[in-house]
């Protein structure tokens, strides 16, 4: 799988305000909105786009815009929610679908509670926003998906990503011909016993929305 970690300053700056503990939900928020922003602009560089002309107030001029059917983001329910607004501020047209899904912390298998996605996506560059790549077994599921609906261009943007989950989705989807892509602001280092990203920034659904 292609994997850009997007090494930036900015990035790191934020993120770092990200993972300390004593950062309140509010400024989260912010962050989160921030990150994802910049992250966007790096995982967009191979959207699809078409020529036109039109007329500058000097002279015709020839240019390009976003190709019709437009993208689909997907924001994984609920930490990917946090992503949403600063991913459609770069593609205000984009479509937007969801999907509700919870990891079960015994077994680290992640649950569907939500699915709202257009039946047929073939043809459809598709990003999906989660913050969180930790055993991977989410975003896999996520991205399963998505291609049993015909989608053959699917980037994750995630703010931090575990080797491990990195790894997994290397195998669920390596020789199936359809290449995933996979934004990151950062590596970290592993998972804990537990399933989380160490040092990571905790549960990034949980820090979002204010849940003690
Ligand atoms: O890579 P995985 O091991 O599957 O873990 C990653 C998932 O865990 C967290 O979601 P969670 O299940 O806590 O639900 P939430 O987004 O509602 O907090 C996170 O938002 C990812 O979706
Ligand atoms: O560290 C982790 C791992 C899974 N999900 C999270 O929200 N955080
Ligand atoms: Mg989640």
């Amino acid at each position: 799988m292609e994997t850009l970690v997007v090494d930036h300053p900015l990035v790191a700056h934020k993120l770092t305000a990200l993972r300390d503990v004593t950062t309140d939900s509010p400024t989260f928020r912010r962050l989160v909105d921030e990150l994802v922003t910049l992250l966007a602009y790096e995982a967009t560089r191979q959207v699809r786009v078409t020529e036109l002309s039109v007329r500058t107030p000097v002279a015709p001029a020839t240019g390009v815009r976003l190709a019709q059917p437009y993208p689909l983001v997907v924001p994984i329910l609920r930490a990917g929610l946090g992503m949403l607004e600063g991913m459609t501020r770069l593609l205000p047209t984009a479509e937007v679908g969801f999907l509700g899904m919870i990891r079960d912390e015994s077994t680290l298998q992640a649950q569907t509670y939500a699915t709202r996605l257009p039946d047929d996506l073939s043809g459809r560059q598709v990003y999906v926003l989660d913050p969180m790549l930790a055993t991977g077994g989410t975003l896999a599921a996520a991205i399963r998906f998505l291609f049993d609906r015909g989608a053959d261009d699917v980037t994750a943007l995630c703010l931090l990503a575990a080797p491990e989950g990195i790894a997994h989705l290397d195998e669920a989807f390596a020789g199936t011909g359809r290449p995933i892509r996979l934004v990151t602001a950062a590596l970290d280092e592993r998972l804990n016993e537990h399933g989380y990203i160490v040092p990571g920034l905790g549960d990034a659904g949980d820090r979002l929305y204010g849940v003690v």
